[in-house]
């Protein structure tokens, strides 16, 4: 486990973003700015279409801002090749989508195990940390079940654990309880927090759930591309 720190290990600055349309381009993100450090939670709200996803894409590394700088780490992603960008993103960042996002035809810990693919084949230490994360959200027993097999909130437990295998800077969750039924979705985002404050990762969650939202150490509004 990594002893939290306060330094910041992610910073973010002067990040924008437009897509092209017809017309004019239409501007996402606009001089956005924002540092958090190890064992921080954050919640993302605003209305649909303010850019939410947009900005969980670049922090993942997942796009490419216009302008504006993401520093993880100390490292600058954007100026990886891709194949190391590939395996910067792995190690360095967990995701969680509100579908999941699990491998159909993969076992639970073979899904789990998903993100040490890119370094080769899961190491013995890869194997013993899958195992115990899927103990820690109650699915030591269903091992060997292929998603289609879980319950909703089931799987998104299996998310959680997957985005925690390579003991990632930074977890991005979209919606994670986006699916699930009030007393569900309440236990799993309790879990959550309780994973990533034990592994003193970063937390930044996209949700237009009020009750996620407050679970989270501090909350930000998308407004006009910034966060406020
Ligand atoms: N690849 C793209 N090409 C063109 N426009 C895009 C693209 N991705 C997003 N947009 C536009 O950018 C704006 C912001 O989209 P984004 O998905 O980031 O919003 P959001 O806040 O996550 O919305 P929601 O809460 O509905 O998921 C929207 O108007 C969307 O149509």
């Amino acid at each position: 486990m990594n002893a939290p720190s306060t330094s910041p290990s992610l910073i973010v600055k002067n990040l924008s973003k437009a897509f092209p349309t017809a017309g004019d381009p239409l501007r996402v993100l606009s001089d956005l700015s924002l540092e958090l450090a190890s064992g921080d939670s954050l919640a993302v709200v605003g209305p649909s279409g303010s850019g939410k996803s947009t900005l969980l894409q670049i922090l993942g590394t997942l796009d490419r801002p216009d302008t504006g700088t993401v520093t993880i780490d100390g490292a600058d992603p954007f100026a990886l090749a891709e194949k190391e960008l590939a395996q910067f993103r792995n190690q360095k960042i967990g995701f969680i989508f509100q579908d999941h996002h699990l491998l159909p035809q993969l076992t639970v810990i073979e899904n789990v195990l998903v993100p040490a693919l890119a370094f080769g084949k899961p190491s013995p230490t890869d194997i013993g940390r899958a195992n115990d994360l899927l103990g820690e959200v109650g699915l030591s027993g269903r091992l060997g079940h292929l998603p289609g097999e879980l319950s909703g909130g089931e799987r998104e437990r299996v998310a959680i654990a997957r985005s925690l295998l390579m003991q990632p800077t930074l977890i991005l969750a979209d919606e994670p309880t986006g699916n699930l039924d009030r007393k569900t979705a309440d236990s799993v985002s309790e879990l959550l927090l309780r994973l990533q404050q034990s592994v003193g990762a970063i937390l930044i969650t996209v949700t237009h759930s009020e009750s996620l939202a407050s679970a989270m150490a501090d909350r930000k509004e998308l407004v006009e591309g910034r966060l406020v």
